[in-house]
Order: structure tokens, then sequence, then C-alpha cells
């Protein structure tokens, strides 16, 4: 039996061979890697010197003025320190984990390294391999896993992973691919969930740590030289979470630098870690070798007693809310200094120097790529994919537009008499143009908000960018936003006519020409209207901030 301590602190038991299970896994893990045909990536030392990240934050003070009868609040700007000055690197081959109080700086550094921030002052240097790192460089070489696991629900593990290797890797063959293919889907074990949908709070798909093996295999599939990962345990059971650690471990084996903010970790979970990086409000208090951990603490008087989880020992004992740091106990990092390893540093892309910059190129990846995203979605969203998938968005689709017909046809026979006078034509114009507008509107604005996050995700992984990703969403969306309210107006006119007609033999062929026209001229000037504001409020939101970040 194994003896392994929960968050809360109680003490379960995992059977041995459960244990033995994910030994033999991880065993399996790294013989897969070695008889691997995909290329690996060429391996990358990341080394940050004196890094400060501060950010402006507007704070409203508590004076007030009085102006024109109304009070006034007075905004202060005040710089705050994100990180202080660190210094420090990650080597390939090593599994290094980042812990530390919250707010302690843990995911604005990942955020740094994998060159996701693009706004607030930022000083110091990075280095990739000994050369001068900037953001493009930065995402280029690493994959970063956020905390929330952000996929487009309705597709599968398989599908994902496949538009993961084809979105970042060019001209990739059918071979290949499905060799990348294998290759992740073997290495986190997600055979079983291969065909089952992502899924989500409404219609549930695969479990919370297959969601996290999808994310890795996602980034692993298309291999990179560095791995950064946000949090990969969280809202993990025991048993998931020293599985994914391994897996970490065994990635790191195969020569990549594999960096993961981990929170509360478990005496096993912590001990599979090669290094380990203390911070605390934005400084490093320790970065050396995990096992040092411990008798650097005991060696500066901080003993932790036998039996404790030292990761638990240094949330509890040392970064409590009285710690600060003090020249005595800040920064262990002797392992990690510059010029230690100046030596060492291996050229990414083996000889050619300039070539982390010349290679493929993150800002073009193309328009095809986004519409392939965009038509897989709408296909997924719209069709069904195979069908069965969104049946209740379908239904709920064609109810409200079967519904809106039968309302419409109802209000033409009511007025039957004075059909096509001018009012009623208006009235029934107007009150068409709204039944429709409304819908269409909330449709659109709805699509682009519940994607947002799912862009984000991919177009920091560098999968496309946001201009392609709007002109094919806008592409693909339009057809869709024409047909149904086409259908919608032919049908309910139809018949509301046809009613008229044969109940007072009058020919109103005129009419319902001219009528038809200017319905779909006001439904056209609807769906462009609604496109219009919403890709306005989106380009605006979404755009600002990927402009910010690639403006560094
Ligand atoms: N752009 C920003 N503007 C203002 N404050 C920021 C910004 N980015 C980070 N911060 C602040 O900097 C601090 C560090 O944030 P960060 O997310 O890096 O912490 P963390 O250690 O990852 O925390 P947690 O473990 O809770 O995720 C926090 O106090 C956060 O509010």
């Amino acid at each position: 039996m194994y003896l392994e301590e929960k968050n809360n602190n109680t003490i379960v038991e995992i059977p041995r061979t459960d244990i033995q299970n994910l030994e033999n896994n991880n065993t399996t893990v790294q013989q897969h890697h070695k008889n691997t045909k995909v290329l690996r990536c060429p391996p990358a030392e990341i080394v940050f010197e004196n890094l400060t990240y501060k950010v402006d934050i507007k704070t409203k003070t508590s004076k007030r003025k009085k102006l024109l009868g109304c009070f006034k609040n007075y905004e202060n700007t005040r710089s705050k320190t994100i990180l202080d000055g660190i210094t420090g690197s990650f080597k390939p081959g090593k599994l290094t984990a980042i812990i530390g109080p919250s707010g302690s700086g843990k995911t604005s550094l990942l955020n740094l390294l994998s060159g996701r921030i693009g706004s607030g002052n930022i000083t110091g240097n990075i280095w990739l391999n000994g050369r001068n790192a900037d953001n493009g460089s930065l995402k280029l070489v690493s994959r970063y896993i956020s905390q929330e696991d952000v996929m487009l629900p309705t597709m599968t593990v398989k599908e994902i992973i496949e538009m993961a290797i084809r979105f970042r890797i060019d001209k990739i063959t059918e071979k290949e691919l499905e060799e990348r293919l294998n290759d992740a889907v073997e290495t986190l074990e997600l055979q079983k969930c291969l065909n089952t949908q992502i899924g989500d709070s409404i219609s549930k798909g695969i479990s919370g740590g297959e969601k996290k093996r999808t994310s890795i295999a996602m980034d692993m599939a298309t291999n990179s030289s560095i791995l950064f990962l946000d949090e990969p345990t969280s809202g993990l059971d025991i048993y998931t979470s020293l599985l994914v650690t391994k897996l970490l471990r065994s990635i790191s084996r195969t020569g990549q630098t594999v960096v993961s903010v981990i929170h509360q970790p478990s005496s096993d979970i912590f001990s599979l870690f090669d290094e380990v990086m203390v911070l605390s409000e934005g400084k490093i208090v320790y970065f050396d070798k995990q096992k040092s951990m411990v008798p650097y603490f005991n060696k500066i008087g901080y003993q932790c007693p036998m039996y404790t989880n030292p990761a638990d020992f240094v949330f509890t004992n040392i970064l409590n809310p009285g710690f600060s740091i003090s020249p005595t106990n800040s920064l262990k990092s002797s392992n990690n200094s510059i010029n230690d390893n100046a030596s060492n540093f291996v050229n990414i892309d083996g000889n050619d120097k300039s070539s982390i910059h010349n290679r493929k190129n993150i800002g073009v990846f193309g328009g095809n790529r986004a519409i392939s995203i965009n038509k897989t979605q709408t296909d997924h969203n719209i069709y069904g994919g195979d069908g069965t998938r969104t049946k209740m968005e379908e239904k709920e689709r064609t109810t409200e537009y079967l519904a809106e017909c039968w309302k419409n046809s109802d209000e033409f026979k009511k007025e039957k008499n004075e059909l096509f006078t001018l009012d009623i034509e208006n009235s029934a114009l107007f009150f068409s143009t709204i039944t429709q507008f409304i819908p269409v509107a909330i449709n659109v604005l709805s699509t682009f908000s519940s994607e947002k996050h799912v862009f984000q995700r991919e177009e920091q992984s560098g999968y496309y960018q946001l201009t392609p990703y709007f002109f094919s969403k806008i592409i693909v969306e339009l057809p869709i936003q024409i047909l149904g309210p086409l259908i919608f107006t032919s049908i309910s006119f139809e018949l509301g006519c046809s009613f008229v007609i044969t109940s007072h033999g009058i020919d109103h062929s005129n009419n319902v020409w001219r009528f038809f026209g200017q319905f779909r001229i006001i439904d056209g000037m609807d769906i462009m209207v609604t496109m219009g504001q919403s890709s306005k409020i989106w380009v605006y939101d979404v755009g600002n901030q990927s402009a910010e970040r690639s403006s560094n």
C-alpha cells in the first residue's frame, strides 16, 4: 500500500497496483518516445536576467470635488511591480515546478517567458539558447497550456488534436499527421476517448482529466522545445494529478524544457520535479534542485519536520503573511546563474543562427486555416457534424423559425380584407423586420462572444491571426444568416398570400413581388447591421488585446 496526502490533509490509500500501473505507464511512455518516428524539436534553454514586470494601476481616490453640481471622483495611477528583477534559467530535459502564494507572479512569469505579454513595463533580458529572444521567437519555440481547457465542445478528441497539428505544421502529409496523432494519443493514453466529444456543462463529454490530457496532447503533437503549463493538475483527482505529472516528467526526458506552475502538490507529485522555483511577491525565494530545497531551508533556520510534505511546509511555515524577503532568506539560485550556463548554450536550429526569426512566420498563418476552423465549427454547430451532436440547437432554431412563420401568416389572415393596403403592408414589414432582427442579432452576437476564449487560446498558440480568422468567420456565417431569414420570409409570405388569394380570388402579384423585394432588402440590411455591430465589438475587444501583445 502507498500513503498519499490529499489537499484537505486527510490520508488516503492508493492501491499498490495503481501505483505500479503508473510506474509501468511511465516506462511505456519513455519507451514509446524512444521508438517514435515523429521528429522531436531541438532542445532549448531559456534564460532570464533581471526580469522586471510592472503595470500601471488606476486607483480611485477618496477625494471628490463638486463640479457643476455633480461630484467627481479622481483617479490616481500607481505602478505595481509584479516581477521584481528575477534571474534564472530553465533547462532542456528538466521538469521545473513554480510554486508560490496566490498573486506572487507565477502566471505572469509564464506569460512573459512564452511571449504573451506585450503591455506593461518590462525590463531585463530573455535569451533562448544564448540569443536575445523577442515575443515572436518565444511563441515559436514554446507551447503554453493554460489553467482553463478552452476547446470547442462539439469537437472530438481526435478532431481537436488533428486540428492543432494541421494549424501549426505547414504542408503536413497525411502519413505524418497520423504518426503525430498516434504518438500523442498513445503517450497521453487517450485511446478510449478518441472519438468522444469534448463536451461542456450542457452536454457531458470527456472527463476533466481527459480534457487536461487532450490539452497537453494538442501541444505535444506539434512538438515544441519548451512546454509551459499553468496549474495542469488543478481540479483533478490525486490519481490523475500524479499521472499527468508523470507524463510531464517523461515528456521532459525526451529533451523538452518543461516548466509548470503547480498548486498544492502532494509529496509524491512534488518529488517528480527536478527543480523548484519558489516565488513570493514577485521575487525568487528559492530556485534550485527539488532535493536541495529542504536542506536549504533547514540551513537558513526553517526546520521541515519529518513526514511533512515539503511544499506544504514552504507554504505554511515560510511563505506565511509575516514572511518578508531579506538578504538572508532571499534567492537560492546558484545553479541557475547565467554565467554557469553560458558555455552550455546550444543553437536551437543546429547551425543557422538567424533561423529562429526566419522560421515559419506566425503572423502569416493564413486565411485558409482560419476558414477551416470556422468551417469545422460551423459544421458542428449548425449541421451537427455527424447529424446528432447539436440536436438541441438545431431543434431550437427550426422551432423558432416555424413559430415566427405561423405568427406572420396569422397576422396576414387577420387583416385579409385590407391586405396590401399601404398601412398593413408597412406594419407587416415592420413586424417581420423586428422578428427577424432580434434572433439574427442574438445569434451573431452570441456566436462571437462564445468563441472568444477559444479564439484567444488558438491565436496565442500561433494557430492563426485575428484578421484571417475574422474575415473567414464572416464568410462562413453569412450564408447561414441569409438562408434562415430567406426561408422564413418565403414560407410566411406564401402562407399569408395564398390564403388571401384562395379565399378572395384577388390577384396581388404586383404587390407580392414589391413586398417580397422590400422584405429581402430589409432582411439583408438587418444582417449586415448586426454583423457590423457585433464585429465592431469583437474586433475592439479581442483585437485590442492581440494588438497589444504583438506590439511588443
Ligand atoms: N495586467 C495586470 N494589471 C494589473 N495587475 C496585474 C496584471 N497582471 C497581473 N497582475 C497582478 O499581479 C499579481 C500576480 O499575478 P499572477 O496572475 O501572476 O499571480 P499568480 O501567482 O499566478 O496567482 P494565482 O496563483 O492566484 O494564479 C496579482 O496581484 C495580479 O492581480
